[in-house]
């Protein structure tokens, strides 16, 4: 009962802080129609009287005109009422599903990239997804149900007192059985999704990979279809089988309930035929409490239906509260002090990282240092910890030890949203935004989006506003086939779309994450000419395994297995002849004819 009357507080809540006048109008009717009812029953009970008055008495048929004509106005009111609760409800249902959304992404947004690491935040997270589309739709649905079977199923039982009050006890004990079942149904239905999850997240990602645009390709390529086909039909198939046992058992409780109701039920329709056979009740009344155990049987199932709805959702409830619940120490972690616009100095000392969920390190007692203005490198072989590195610079994981600070000062104590307005990042695997050209620059910066002037001048640095000119709505074209009109570009094109948006963020620290990889030798050798004068003043780091375009660096960092393994300029790791060195020459080598090595 204790988490019943959880569920129920947060399910209203959730209502009522989806729209309080949808909610108030919906439960209104749904009152105002459980109030109808008890008046349906008395109603009855007068027409009965009005008929026998006629058939044994002798008296006027026109005496029955009147309550007739009542029973069937209020046969009417009920039905109109219903229509308009109906789609207050569905009104309702959907503000609740855009509310739970809305918490949703908040939590989404606001939880550090540590979360994405850890499976059970994504399970969650699945759970929250799938379930929110129908969930709260249930859940609302619940809630009005709960509210008005409950009301109804009390004015039923006072007209049922004023037939007859020993009907009533017999009728509740018809509804304990049915309140037994659909518990332990809910219960049921509550582990089964727990334990389906981890599965259905499997099937919805074969599923997406077998119809991805950018999976589509390579599919067809490596003839994949059958194979992956194979594994989707396989995760089903398992899904199914269990999902038969499950529903097997729910319909076995849901028979067991509702067979012993339907036993007590006879029970009482009895007690009233010989409580009539012995003169206590009369026809009219009798009647009447037919009528009335009829319409509260369909309360009391109302009701019911509305508490397992409850329940059923509780698991949802549960996820959502937890996941709520998230955002407040995750915002507390990246919280702090108003961070400077920029540094004189950046210094890394001793980080040690380790990813959630691993055990081993992947950066050791790392350190580095860049000064303001200084375009710095990174280089090692893949796998080195160069991306980890600079994610965290990026401000976007803590190290697990050691400190990062700007002009002396650990940015942990800095508010890291606040920080990150600072830094811009290209990643490797930069984020292609199925929106206009326009919009895929301007969101280096989302409260410039207007800013037309700025977002064409970061398109002309990166070189890409002759192939936007040439797009057929320019900068309006979106840059998805996924939508009419819209246009794709090229690997090095949409590489150069990611630098744009990184000019166009125009912050003072840029971090280049191989900016180069897709770009034709022509444009990447001007990017690394022209990167001191498009990023003027600011301060770079880059990292590439391009080592022509790394020799133009102020500082160069080598990475081996997660620690700084060389450090200095082009000529300075050149004379030391060590691991950059050999890695250089390896790479100038391919180059050269075996006559010129
Ligand atoms: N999210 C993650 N969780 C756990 N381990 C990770 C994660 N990302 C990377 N790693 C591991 O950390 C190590 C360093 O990876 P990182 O991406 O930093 O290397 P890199 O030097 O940038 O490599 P590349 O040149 O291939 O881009 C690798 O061993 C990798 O397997």
């Amino acid at each position: 009962m204790g988490r019943l009357r959880t569920l129920i507080a947060e399910s209203f809540s959730l209502s009522w802080a989806a729209d309080r006048r949808a909610f108030i109008i919906t439960t209104s009717l749904q009152l105002f129609g459980a109030v109808i009812l008890a008046a349906q029953v008395l109603i009855v009970k007068m027409v009965l009287d009005a008929i026998l008055d006629v058939t044994e008495g002798g008296g006027d048929t026109g005496q029955v005109v009147l309550p007739v004509m009542l029973l069937a106005g209020v046969t009417a009111v009920v039905a109109v009422s219903a229509a308009i609760q109906g789609n207050q409800l569905r009104l309702l249902s959907e503000l609740v599903v855009r509310k739970t959304w809305q918490r949703l992404l908040d939590v989404a947004a606001a939880v550090g990239l540590r979360a994405f690491e850890s499976p059970d935040f994504y399970n969650r997270l699945e759970r929250i997804q799938t379930n929110a589309l129908s969930r709260p739709f249930q859940l609302t649905q619940g809630v009005i149900g709960m509210v008005g079977g409950a009301a109804g199923s009390v004015g039923l039982s006072i007209a049922i007192i004023s037939l007859e009050p020993l009907l009533l006890p017999l009728l509740l004990l018809a509804g304990i059985p049915v309140f037994i079942t659909s518990r332990k149904e809910s219960r049921r239905e509550f582990n089964f999704t727990v334990a389906q999850t981890p599965r259905l997240r499997m099937r919805g990602y074969l599923g997406m990979i077998q119809t991805g645009r950018d999976e589509a390709k390579e599919i067809r390529a490596y003839g994949l279809a059958g194979a992956l086909r194979e594994r989707f039909d396989r995760v089903y198939t398992h899904y199914i089988a269990d999902l038969r046992v499950h529903l097997r058992h729910r319909t076995r409780l849901a028979v067991l309930g509702n067979s012993v109701s339907a036993l007590f039920l006879a029970g009482t329709l009895l007690a009233l035929v010989w409580l009539v056979g012995r003169g206590r009740v009369t026809l009219a009344e009798a009647g009447a409490a037919i009528v009335a155990i009829r319409l509260l049987s369909q309360q009391v199932n109302t009701l019911f239906r509305g508490i397992q709805q409850i329940f059923e959702s509780g698991l949802f409830l549960n996820d959502l509260s937890d996941f709520v619940s998230l955002q407040p120490a995750a915002e507390e972690a990246e919280s702090g002090a108003p961070a400077p616009d920029s540094f004189s100095t950046l210094s890394a000392h001793g980080l040690t990282f380790t990813y959630p969920g691993s055990t081993q390190p992947v950066l050791h007692e790392v350190s580095v240092e860049m000064k303001k203005g200084e375009i710095v490198a990174l280089v090692g072989e893949n796998g080195s910890g160069k991306t980890t590195l600079a994610k965290l610079l990026a401000a976007l994981y803590e190290p697990t030890s050691g400190t990062i600070s700007w002009d002396g000062t650990d940015i942990s104590t800095y508010s890291r949203p606040h920080l990150r307005r600072s830094i811009a990042v290209v990643f490797q695997d930069f984020v292609r935004y199925h929106l206009t050209a326009r919009e895929n620059i301007g969101l280096g910066r989302p409260e410039r989006l207007d800013d037309e002037a700025a977002i064409a001048a970061a398109a002309q640095r990166a070189g890409i506003h002759h192939a936007i000119d040439a797009l057929p709505q320019g900068m309006d074209t979106m840059l998805s086939k996924m939508f009419k009109g819209g246009r794709d570009l090229s690997g090095g094109q949409w590489q150069r779309i990611a630098l744009a948006r990184a000019f166009f963020r125009d912050a003072p620290f840029v971090i280049l994450d191989e900016p180069s990889a897709s770009l034709d030798a022509r444009a990447e050798h001007a990017l690394f000419q022209s990167l001191r004068d498009l990023l003027g003043g600011r301060t770079v780091l880059f990292i590439s395994h391009r080592f022509s375009t790394v020799r133009t660096a102020d500082r160069i960092y080598v990475l081996g297995d997660g620690r700084v393994t060389e450090q200095g300029t082009h000529d300075e790791l050149m004379a030391l002849d060590g691991h950059y060195a050999e890695l250089f020459r390896l790479q100038a080598a391919a180059y050269l004819e075996p006559a010129e090595r």
